[in-house]
């Protein structure tokens, strides 16, 4: 980031005279237009640069046809990481007819800044969800509830996440295969990987519809400072994370293109929509039930612009609502725990015990070290404006990237494996950056106390937080139902920290950060640990000792907003299991769910990447299976006409 200002503006002084200057020019006294007409120019190109941000045409169309006519041969519900990426697959197949329906509408253009992300949280794009308080976990956030939120829009999660893309580890697929989901070990999912991107610098890559790039990188002398302090502590630098998630600091990609987010949804919906006649998007179609005749699903009820409508299923349906809708619609359609549906008086459809169960989520306990307190430049407002209009006509700068967060450190703190079991972001905020900051600590819900200490730091000082990320973790928590009443969220339950297990895990994560802070590279930034003052953890446990960061933990527990598993794949064996590995919900002939739902156990990195595969598995399975009966079917009407 360049902290010089070229021209002394004092911005303040130039907005208050801007009034002035105004009345000036349309006296014309004091100029003759020329300079004038530049200015409006430039006003201009800067209003129709915003404009260009997210047009609506970079959207596919909301179809606002008959949906009665005829029953869809597809019938994809939700349109985030996972949905897009089936219909735009299934729809290659111009005999088939493919409908969408997704209940948020066209992202906003703060999705497409990657400064931004944070910025669309505890909006109307995305679905707030908030966990059950606990003595355990999260009780220094606000009502000692730890939000969740889920996109709601097109690209789902994928439109409001932090773009960046990790696989796993190999080890984690290999795991899965392990507990009977043949087909799912590392070398069986690679090609579904690459299928899905274009990779970095390859703009021709002919498979993939999401393109990959390395991020602007800014900050560098904190990046050299995270990468230098691990070097000191024996973990490497890793130039590229080649086979998953192994150990060392290095910098992921990013689903972003010149500055731009690059969703699913506009990677392999927008791309082809305009061009498929058969694919049919339903914007804001909020769906509310799965009708069933036996096992057969016939049809899909969805309420839009105040209206319930029904469409029919040809063949079949793919749940890509994510990992609370897929579940909570299920259980609403009476798919579920036999007790859990007779307690609400939801008729039982089909028994799958396993439903909402098995909730896997990286827990993340933030830790913000101060640095180079007293002698750093604070940011200046001219230096913002300049970031503006630098992102306006160029896409660059400070708005096309979201600074350190790109570079992650994957580590085992008990030093013996290669497979980590933390994994670190590292957020860093300029000295003076109160908005960034505010933002940030607003959505992760921090109680207002702790919001104020930070900020005060910011005054004189800068932030780095490290997400601290729990990998593996062992506690599970659940999803149920509150109500029958598809107006009011379900119950959600994190059981964050239940297991002690993780709670080792993360004090040695915690000691880590602290053995970077005493690093040379750290401390020639005068790196210090802040100690936020928390009443409880200060009372009873010395600062610094295992009991003061385990209190702390429990206070600033908040999420990586990667839940996973309410609808696990296994076999029919697993009664907890409740799709197939060939994604077919047990029990039922045409239903398929595809999201990061259906994952066994949470892979070891962010979950975006490994959703998106997961989905190009499931058009490849639907693919084969109806192809393979069509073309059978086609054998058995030749059959006929050659007997005849
Ligand atoms: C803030 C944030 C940051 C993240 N950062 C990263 C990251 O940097 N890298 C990474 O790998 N992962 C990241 N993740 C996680 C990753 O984005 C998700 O794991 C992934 O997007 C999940 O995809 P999905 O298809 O399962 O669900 P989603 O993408 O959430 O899609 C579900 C879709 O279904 C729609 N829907 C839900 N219910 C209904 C209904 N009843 N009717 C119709 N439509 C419905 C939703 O509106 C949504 O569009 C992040 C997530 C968040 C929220």
């Amino acid at each position: 980031m360049s902290h010089a200002a070229s021209v002394s503006l004092n911005l303040s002084e130039a907005i208050a005279a801007a009034g002035q200057c105004g009345a000036t020019a349309a006296t014309g006294l004091s100029a003759i237009g020329l300079f004038g007409g530049m200015v409006s120019m430039l006003l201009q190109a800067l209003l129709s640069a915003q404009c260009q941000v997210s047009p609506a045409s970079k959207w596919p169309a909301d179809y606002d046809g008959d949906l009665d006519e005829e029953p869809y041969d597809f019938v994809v519900i939700g349109a985030g990481s996972a949905g897009s990426v089936v219909a735009s697959r299934l729809s290659e197949n111009p005999d088939w007819r493919v409908l969408v329906l997704e209940a948020g509408g066209d992202p906003p253009a703060e999705a497409e800044l990657p400064a931004l992300f944070f910025g669309l949280q505890h909006t109307e794009f995305t679905w707030n969800y908030f966990a059950e308080p606990s003595e355990l976990a999260s009780r220094g956030l606000k009502d000692g509830r730890v939000y969740w939120p889920r996109g709601r829009m097109l690209g789902g999660s994928g439109s409001a996440n932090a773009m960046l893309y990790l696989r796993g580890n190999r080890r984690d697929y290999d795991g899965w295969a392990a507990l009977g989901n043949d087909g799912w070990s590392y070398d069986e999912v690679l090609p579904f990987f690459e299928r899905s991107v274009r990779a970095q610098g390859n703009e021709s890559h002919p498979k993939g519809y999401v393109t990959l790039n390395p991020f602007e990188r800014q900050d560098d002398d904190i990046h050299q400072m995270i990468i230098a302090g691990g070097l000191e502590l024996g973990v490497p630098h890793v130039a590229e994370f080649a086979e998953g998630s192994e150990t060392g600091y290095g910098h992921a990609p990013g689903t972003v293109r010149q500055g731009e987010r690059m969703s699913t949804a506009k990677g392999y919906l927008a791309a082809v929509a305009k061009a498929r006649p058969n694919l049919h998007i339903v914007k804001h179609a909020l769906v509310k039930q799965l009708h069933f005749h036996k096992d057969l699903l016939q049809g899909i009820s969805f309420e839009r612009k105040g209206r319930l409508q029904r469409v029919e299923v040809a063949k079949e349906a793919v749940l890509s609502a994510g990992s609370i809708d897929s579940p909570a619609l299920l259980l609403r359609s009476g798919i579920g725990g036999r007790e859990q549906l007779q307690e609400l008086g939801i008729p039982l459809q089909l028994e799958l015990p396993g439903v909402g169960k098995n909730l896997q989520d990286h827990l993340v306990v933030p830790l913000f070290l101060r640095l180079n307190e007293g002698r750093t430049q604070a940011a200046t407002q001219q230096e913002i404006l300049d970031s503006i209009y630098e992102y306006l006509i160029h896409r660059t700068g400070e708005l096309a990237t979201h600074g350190t967060a790109s570079l992650v450190g994957f580590v085992n703190t008990n030093g013996s494996s290669i497979y980590p079991d933390v994994e670190n972001h590292h957020l860093f905020f300029r000295r003076g950056r109160h908005d960034q900051l505010e933002v940030f600590l607003r959505g992760v819900s921090f109680q207002e106390q702790y919001l104020q200490h930070l900020q005060s730091l910011l005054r004189d000082s800068e932030l780095l937080c490290v997400f601290l990320l729990l990998s593996h973790p062992q506690a599970k928590g659940e999803l149920r139902l509150q109500s029958r009443d598809p107006a009011l969220p379900p119950l959600l339950v994190s059981n964050y920290l239940s297991e002690r297990e993780d709670v080792a895990t993360v004090l040695r994560g915690i000691r880590h950060i602290e053995s970077l802070e005493r690093t040379q590279a750290f401390q020639a930034q005068l790196a210090e640990m802040v100690h936020i003052p928390i009443e409880e953890c200060d009372a009873q446990h010395a600062y610094r000792s295992d009991g003061y960061w385990s209190c702390y933990a429990r206070h600033f527990t908040v999420t990586c907003y990667h839940q996973t598993g309410t609808v696990k794949m296994g076999p029919a064996t697993d009664d907890q299991s409740c799709v197939s590995p060939r994604l077919q919900l047990h029990g039922a002939r045409n239903l398929r769910v595809a999201d990061a739902s259906v994952m066994p156990n949470v892979v070891s990195a962010n979950t975006n990447a490994a959703t998106v595969m997961i989905a190009e598995r499931a058009a490849d399975f639907i693919r084969d299976d109806w192809q393979h009966s069509e073309r059978q079917h086609l054998k058995v009407q030749h059959m006929h006409a050659d007997d005849l």
